[in-house]
């Protein structure tokens, strides 16, 4: 799980929030992101679903929807009860890529 956020793109100060901090709190607390929809499946609900959830751009990797997805792999990380983490895309596609044209990554301008 690790190993897959660490594929994510990298957003200085975003991608890694703190232990405790107050988006992981939020997300314990089970309050509904943005850009993404997260649930927890199985008899034992030990399978973390995440799905992209921005239709309207065919799920085009914006800086909140990456911030909200390791936010989200994250608190399933840190979740014992979670044995595996399936992420999934829309109907259409997985994902329309990244957001825009140029490096949004480092111009930090979505
Ligand atoms: C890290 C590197 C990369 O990710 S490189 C790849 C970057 N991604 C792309 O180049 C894909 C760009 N998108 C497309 O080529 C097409 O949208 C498509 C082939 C994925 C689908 O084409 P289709 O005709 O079915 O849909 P639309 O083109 O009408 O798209 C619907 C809606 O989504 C918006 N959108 C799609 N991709 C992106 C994106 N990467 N960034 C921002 N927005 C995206 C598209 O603009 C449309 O929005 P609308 O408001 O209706 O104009």
């Amino acid at each position: 799980m690790a190993a897959l956020r660490s594929l994510l793109p990298c957003v200085p100060g975003l991608l890694r929030p703190r232990h405790g901090c107050a988006a992981l709190r939020t997300f314990a607390a089970g309050a509904k992101f943005e850009y993404i929809i997260t649930e927890k499946k199985g008899k034992a609900h030990n399978v973390g679903l995440i799905q992209l959830n921005r239709p309207k751009a065919l799920n085009a990797l914006c800086k909140g929807l990456i911030t909200e997805l390791s936010q989200a792999l994250q608190a399933f990380e840190e979740d014992r009860a979670v044995g595996a983490i399936v992420l999934t895309g829309g109907e259409k596609v997985f994902a329309g890529g990244q957001h825009g044209s140029g490096s949004w990554a480092v111009r930090g301008a979505v």
